[in-house]
């Protein structure tokens, strides 16, 4: 995939003599903390899933930041939590590995919420990390609070690194969707990474599979229908794309065969909705998104399927590509 890479205010050239860095920065932070969406502003485009509903980051998504003197990978990961099933296990696992392999860790914490037991069980697990890999305090939604607010959070999350030991690299509020800071949030994390050549081709904003990328738009789609009833019982998987045969050239069109699964044959009305209804919309509103991603005509066959108790079950979640 290609793009624009100036998100995070590009600068035109390298200077001589600097050396080339490239490395992984990866986010961390509550569920709803912002990771996503400032993972898509620091890049430029929509890679990361967001939404308003807390745990939708299943995968592990890259977003690509070029600059002529870095290249820096950012791993978006799952919000950490206290695991309840199996598949929050597992997700708590993909956290922590992604925590030993990366260069540089952020950790969000919005502006506009008092520090909790949620930030502070995060900022404990990084302060037990025996890798001392840097840790910057990104202070998210910047937008939403008055300057004394956002004094006050500064000071709370500098006091809690000292009261847990995490000496903080930088402690920097940003705003991802007014772009404040987020050039800045780049400028500052590069210096953190290794020197080495670009580890991606120019351009590339992510290396996550279309097919994973497509069935994330499925599911956000089909999570907005069903707002409060379902949560977190959706997986979707694309079983195929394939380009239509017999189409004109300038008139292509491309099949996307997709599963969205549900825990239990009950939650079928919900997702379907009265006469098919919500099910109709969701395909509408992801088709969309499909089309722009890909950047192609699409047809989407969308079948919804009763995978039992998928959060509890390794065999499944195995198939569901967890
Ligand atoms: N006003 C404002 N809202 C933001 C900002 N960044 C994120 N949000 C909103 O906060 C909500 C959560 O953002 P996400 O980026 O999905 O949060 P996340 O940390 O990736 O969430 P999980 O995937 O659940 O871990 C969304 O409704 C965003 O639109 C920001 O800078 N300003």
């Amino acid at each position: 995939m290609n793009a624009s890479s100036e998100a995070a205010g590009a600068i035109a050239d390298a200077q001589p003599g600097t050396p080339h860095r490239s490395g992984f920065a990866c986010f961390v932070g509550r569920p709803n903390a912002g990771k996503s969406t400032l993972t898509n502003a620091l890049v430029g485009t929509k890679v990361a899933i967001t939404s308003n509903r807390p745990q939708t980051t299943r995968h592990t998504v890259r977003g690509i930041v070029h600059r002529p003197e870095a290249q820096l990978v950012l791993v978006d990961t799952p919000g950490l939590h206290k695991p309840r099933t199996l598949l929050g296990e597992r997700l708590n696992d993909v956290v922590r590995t992604t925590w030993s392999e990366v260069d540089v860790i952020g950790f969000c914490i919005p502006a506009d919420q008092k520090l909790g037991p949620g930030d502070r069980f995060i900022a404990g697990e990084l302060a037990g990390l025996k890798k001392k890999t840097p840790k910057f305090a990104v202070i998210t939604k910047s937008d939403l609070v008055e300057s004394d607010t956002l004094a006050a959070q500064l000071i709370a999350v500098d006091q809690l690194g000292k009261e847990l030991g995490i000496e903080w690299a930088e402690i920097i509020p940003v705003s991802a969707t007014e772009g404040s800071q987020v050039g800045l949030l780049a400028d500052l994390l590069v210096p953190h990474l290794p020197e080495g050549p670009p580890l991606y081709p120019d351009g590339d904003l992510t290396d996550e599979p279309e097919q994973v990328m497509v069935a994330e738009l499925i599911r956000e789609a089909a999570l907005e229908g069903v707002r409060d009833e379902l949560p977190h019982s959706i997986a979707v998987v694309v079983e195929e794309m394939v380009p239509r045969e017999d189409r004109p050239a300038d008139r292509p069109l491309l099949d996307v065969h997709a599963n969205l699964f549900i825990e239990r044959p009950s939650q079928k009305g919900i997702v379907i909705g009265p006469k098919g209804k919500r099910l109709k919309d969701v395909g509408t509103t992801s088709r969309k998104h499909i089309e722009a991603l890909l950047g192609t005509p699409v047809f989407l066959d969308l079948h919804v399927k009763v995978a039992k108790d998928w959060q509890r079950d390794p065999k499944q979640l195995r198939r569901l590509g967890f």
